[in-house]
């Protein structure tokens, strides 16, 4: 209607403003540098720290995930392409304090050591694996470091554009609106078939990590791993245990070292907080305790909570059934007693 071609533009309008993509100049120089190896990165490992790495490190990393997955041979990606659409990724996440593209390369890079770590690749064809370090780069593009409750709350144009999954449609039209953005198309050289259907599986894999959609998913996917599903060949479960990947990237800094976790848990609440602030001074509302900075004492306690109902039943299954992405259970376990240590002294 009307009114979602309104806020269809205002969204739009905001983006244009800002020029979105990379410059040709950016682009030539990291086509131009030597790309260090996975190792150097420590790419394969469930206990990768982005910290030390400066910006241009992040995206010489990201190209060798692509490099290392055969991707740019196998799929024809034009190497200045692959290069501009990885500065324009980087450039369409904001500098908000937890979900900016930082988080963005964790997540992709947590996906890549549960391929090939993991062993989970053998589960996947080259066109899934694609498709999820595609998701996984750009699942939390244009994050305004406020949730899908504060744009119905206020009205954002974003909530009348999709009133379900709000920020997560939004990143995929981001996806979408680099990909067409010219020179900047990584899926350029597949066929209309192959095209169609990794746009689709990038969709759903964005879509699957509102984690409203991971309660409604993960009964299902706990069912099939109950009757010993293990063919994961059929289109609807590859989607499940798809989904379940995502989250589990999502989440995975929950199973970092203990001093990465708790450096990253500062950054969300953080982000929490300014959300809450936010609601205090615009809304005249008091925020839920996780976004009220005068209830930050309660924070290991609610670490806790988030490892109990979202984390640790996920990684225990995968883990299950997935015996080598067990190092994410572990750490995550490692966490819950630091965090309950934490809570039992306030
Ligand atoms: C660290 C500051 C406090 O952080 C939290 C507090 C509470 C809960 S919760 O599981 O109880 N739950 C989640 C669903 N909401 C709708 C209701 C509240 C989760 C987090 C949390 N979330 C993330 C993902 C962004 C990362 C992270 O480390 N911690
Ligand atoms: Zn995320």
């Amino acid at each position: 209607n009307a009114c979602k071609l309104m806020a269809k533009q205002k969204v739009a309008l905001e983006c244009l403003s800002y020029h979105a993509t990379a410059s040709n100049t950016d682009t030539e120089r990291l086509s131009k540098v030597q790309i260090p190896s996975a190792e150097l990165f420590n790419l394969y490992s469930f206990t990768f720290i982005d910290f030390e790495l400066s910006d241009e490190d992040t995206c010489k990393a990201t190209i060798r995930m692509f490099l290392e997955c055969n991707l740019v041979q196998q799929f024809h990606i034009p190497y200045d392409v692959l290069c501009r659409w990885v500065l324009s990724v980087k450039k369409n996440y904001r500098p908000v304090k937890y979900h900016n593209w930082r988080h963005a390369l964790n997540v992709t890079q947590t996906m890549f050591a549960m391929f090939k770590t993991g062993k989970m690749e053998r589960f996947m064809n080259d066109l899934e694996i694609l498709g999820l370090l595609v998701a996984c780069l750009c699942h939390d593009l244009d994050h305004r470091g406020t949730n899908n409750a504060f744009q119905t709350k206020t009205e954002s144009p974003l909530a009348i554009l999709y009133t379900t999954s709000t920020m997560e449609h939004h990143h995929f039209d981001q996806c979408v609106m680099i990909l067409n953005t010219d020179s900047n198309n990584i899926f350029q050289a597949l066929s209309p078939y192959d095209y169609k259907k990794v746009m689709k599986l990038v969709e759903t894999a964005i879509l699957s990590t509102d984690l409203a959609m991971y309660f409604k998913k993960r009964n299902k996917f706990l069912e099939l791993i109950e009757n010993g599903e293990f063919d994961w060949q059929s289109d609807d479960k590859k989607e499940l245990l798809s989904g379940m990947m995502m989250t589990a990237c999502d989440v995975s800094a929950i199973a970092k070292p203990w001093e990465v976790q708790h450096r990253v848990a500062k950054l969300v609440a953080d982000e929490f907080f300014d959300q809450g602030d936010l609601e205090k001074m615009q809304l005249k509302e008091q925020p839920i305790a996780m976004m009220d900075r005068e209830r930050k004492d309660e924070l290991p306690q609610m670490q806790v909570g988030f490892i109990d109902v979202i984390c640790l039943p996920l990684y225990k299954v995968l883990s299950d059934t997935f015996p080598w992405v067990k190092p994410l259970y572990q750490g995550t376990l490692e966490n819950r007693k630091n965090w309950q240590d934490l809570a039992e002294k306030v």
